[in-house]
């Protein structure tokens, strides 16, 4: 299939880095010029479980990259999202089904400002990945990834896109209620994420400390608060369980979540407006308290206000 990764950081290296392995048709679409430079020059450079290895795969600048491709994934972060969107709007075909993996709340709403319904795919993902520098990403552990097609026309094409995904050993299931799963992905950022980044930590390391279980369980009650609002019930104890389980070094302990890799190793902003702080800004306008998202997200703004100069 010929696939655009748009938004090539780490996630995107490592989903273009597999569906090429897999013989796919890849190209890089990011807009970090030292990033693009080098997978060119010297090839994207992955470290595959301890064992590096060089993937030769084209890599463009969004306002470079004319082609229109089957498929699009999108790896910006949320805030770049709708730029990036407007950026690539020459890239999107009739046909051109558009896959939304962003961590986060309320990316529906953005794609669909820019793509038609009936091609967007919206999904979730528990594989990671890290960027050790420019062109150079490092992967480990284990993931799997939830779709669904936003128009109920379009199922044929999301359950194809699984396909493509699964046989690059990604893992791809069709989500029968895609928004539940984003709920529940957004209580493992907005309990993981934040966390990490404030307590400076891995993800096993904040599962091994005495309060973690009953934090995640007190921030998970305010999502479960606002996402009933979205027509979407979370089981407290469930999603705090399905976050309990990742805590394993062989599923994602080792990792650093995106947040921190943003904020403590590189010193750039956070998403932390599209997940404990939607909810917050949610439970404002709702009159919902949602004291435990209102504090962290104040304390990573407070932190990006000292690292980021
Ligand atoms: N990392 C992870 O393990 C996981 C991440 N996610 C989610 O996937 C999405 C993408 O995340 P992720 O791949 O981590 O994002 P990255 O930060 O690695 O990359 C996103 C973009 O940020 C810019 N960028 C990144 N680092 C630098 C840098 N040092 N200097 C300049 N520009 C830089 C690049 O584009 P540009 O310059 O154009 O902004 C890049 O495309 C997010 O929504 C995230 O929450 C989901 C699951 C796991
Ligand atoms: C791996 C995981 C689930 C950690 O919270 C993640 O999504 C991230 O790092 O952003």
């Amino acid at each position: 299939m010929k696939i655009a990764i748009v938004g090539a950081g780490a996630m995107g290296s490592r989903f273009g880095y597999m569906l090429h392995k897999a013989g796919n048709d890849v190209v890089l679409v990011d807009g970090w010029p030292q990033h693009v430079e080098n997978i060119n020059q010297q090839g994207l450079i992955v470290d595959d479980n301890g064992v590096e290895t060089v993937a030769k795969i084209p890599a463009m600048f969004p306002e470079d990259c004319h082609e229109v491709p089957e498929l699009i994934i999108l790896f910006t972060k949320s805030m770049g999202l709708k730029k990036m969107l407007q950026d690539i709007q020459p890239m999107l075909g009739q046909n051109t089904k558009v896959l939304c993996l962003l961590n986060g709340l309320g990316h529906s709403e953005t794609l669909k400002e820019y793509v038609p319904a009936e091609n967007i795919l919206m999904g979730v993902t528990l594989w990671t990945a890290g960027l050790q520098g420019p062109g150079h990403v490092v992967l480990s552990g284990d993931g799997n990834i939830e779709i669904q097609n936003v128009d109920p026309k379009s199922q044929a094409a999301a359950k194809e896109v699984c396909d493509v995904l699964t046989q690059a050993g990604l893992k791809a299931q069709y989500s029968e209620n895609v928004i539940f799963s984003i709920w529940r992905k957004a209580c493992v950022n907005g309990t993981l994420n934040s966390s990490c980044a404030i307590l400076d930590c891995n993800i096993k390391e904040f599962g091994e400390l005495s309060e973690a279980g009953s934090l995640i369980r007190k921030i998970i009650q305010e999502f479960a608060a606002i996402s009933k609002t979205d027509g979407v019930i979370l089981d407290v104890e469930e999603v705090a369980q399905g976050i309990e389980a990742i805590y394993d070094p062989d599923q994602a302990g080792a990792h650093y979540p995106s947040m921190h890799q943003d904020l403590v190793q590189n010193h750039r902003l956070t998403e932390i407006d599209y997940i404990n702080g939607y909810v917050a800004r949610k439970g404002q306008e709702l009159g919902i308290a949602t004291p435990y998202n209102q504090l962290l997200t104040t304390l990573v703004h407070a932190k990006e206000e000292l690292l980021i100069k």
